[in-house]
């Protein structure tokens, strides 16, 4: 099929928080168009690719993305027209010069982003493969460990909760994607029950996980072990807990604000802070432990932790290869958060994972918290073999979109199909 670009064109539609995005469109010259949306963080990491906005008060309150919808037709567009598809590079890095910036403001990440993405499922289309295929060969057969947001706290839950921002479960001692889900959805029910049961409110955070006032970090610990229990499973041995802090959002003056405890903490205590925790409960992951602008206690927080859990860099890395790099140097972590839009081409994202990949780190493939239903991490996942990913709790369509396209794929793969399980991680799983 041919497969070179004749067409570009974008609109302003609406993520799950309300707010508009970018939806590109891409048209081949065989007849095939794709489409593909971009999402949006909130607790944002510093040196991200930049999100253009109008900033114009009169429409959605300066969020507006008509600027990055013309830099798409009128700027992007026509440098791209008659390149071919399948050239992923060759398109990104065309962008990536056209920008001009290190952190795409020109142009925007979200309209340069868009564009890439779809024009990597028009190629896909155009080569008759799935896209996780057309991404990853014929080797992307192993489907991820689903690491489901179920409490919610930090800005997701607009400050009302627990500082830290998400309670992963992990459903590692599943025998299959699919199991894992289910496993996951029956927990997140028993959490809603025991939530109920000690009136607390189920009411929901970005992510689709619950939200309610604790005045603890560690009572959603115990809430969510309570809640694997319920089912039937084990703490542990079945369903591990992971965490992402995002600690840059209570991070300030070189303390740490644990608003729901009433108390502040130097990095150093806050290191013996998450020890403690790891002692007591069946963690296997922690996002974002230290803020981006702690870099020499990561240093610490690796060397006491690193050993025993995948310690995964956020904010602090942006899925940057450049920072990245220097973070591998420097052995400040074990894993680096991979989420497109923070550096805003597909091309970017593969090379920031395979560089984490290639030294041994693990990867953890993102969604953000303002969502589409647009599904493209759910086949990324599966092409870099990251063992794992994170898209929200087990409800609410933008997040469920993710995983149901991991059971799709998983179905398609048939007996070539293999759960990555407790391999999952850069640390084996202690229990
Ligand atoms: C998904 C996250 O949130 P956001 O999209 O708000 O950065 C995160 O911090 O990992
Ligand atoms: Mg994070």
């Amino acid at each position: 099929m041919d497969s070179t670009i004749i067409g570009i064109s974008a609109r302003e539609i609406l993520d799950s928080r309300g707010n508009p995005t970018v939806e590109v469109e891409v048209t081949l010259a065989c007849g095939i168009r794709a489409r593909a949306a971009v999402p949006s963080g909130a607790s944002t990491g510093s040196r991200e690719a930049v999100e253009l906005r109008d900033g114009d008060p009169r429409r959605y309150g300066g969020k507006g993305v008509r600027t990055a919808l013309e830099h798409v037709e009128e700027r992007i567009g026509p440098d791209l027209i008659d390149l071919d598809a399948r050239d992923q590079k060759v398109i990104d890095d065309t962008m990536i010069a056209l920008d001009g910036t290190d952190n795409k403001a020109r142009l925007g990440a979200n309209a340069i982003l868009g564009v890439s993405l779809a024009c990597a499922r028009a190629a896909a289309e155009a080569s008759g493969l799935p896209l996780y295929h057309y991404l990853g060969g014929p080797g992307a057969t192993r489907l991820p460990v689903p690491c489901m947001n179920i409490l919610n706290g930090g800005v997701h839950a607009h400050g009302q909760g627990a500082d830290i921002q998400e309670f992963m479960l992990v459903p590692y001692g599943a025998g299959s994607f699919r199991e894992a889900l289910r496993w996951g959805a029956e927990v997140y029910h028993a959490l809603q029950g025991i939530l109920l049961k000690k009136g607390l409110s189920v009411g929901v955070g970005d992510e689709g996980g619950f939200a309610p006032q604790v005045h603890a970090n560690r009572e959603p610990l115990d809430l969510i072990v309570a809640a694997i229990e319920t089912v039937g499973l084990q703490p542990g041995a079945e369903v591990g807990i992971a965490m992402d802090s995002a600690s840059s959002e209570f991070y300030q003056d070189g303390k740490y604000h644990l608003h729901c405890e009433k108390r502040q903490l130097g990095s150093a205590e806050m290191i013996a802070y998450y020890a403690a925790l790891v002692d007591e409960y069946p963690l296997c992951l922690l996002e974002d432990g230290l803020a981006q602008d702690d870099w020499e206690n990561w240093k610490l927080l690796n060397r006491q932790l690193g050993d025993g859990i995948e310690l995964v860099g956020d904010d602090i890395f942006c899925t940057n290869p450049a920072i990245i790099a220097r973070a591998i140097t420097d052995q400040i972590a074990n894993a680096a958060l991979i989420k497109l839009n923070q550096i805003g081409t597909v091309t970017e994202t593969i090379a920031a994972a395979r560089l984490a990949q290639f030294h041994g780190w693990g990867a953890f493939v993102s969604h953000r918290s303002g969502e589409t239903v647009d599904s493209f991490i759910a086949d990324l996942t599966v092409a870099l073999d990251t063992g794992h990913l994170k898209s929200g709790a087990p409800c609410r369509g933008e997040r469920v979109e993710k995983y149901n396209q991991l059971l799709r794929i998983e179905e398609e793969l048939g007996t070539a199909a293999r759960f990555a399980g407790k391999t999952a991680f850069c640390r084996p799983i202690r229990f």
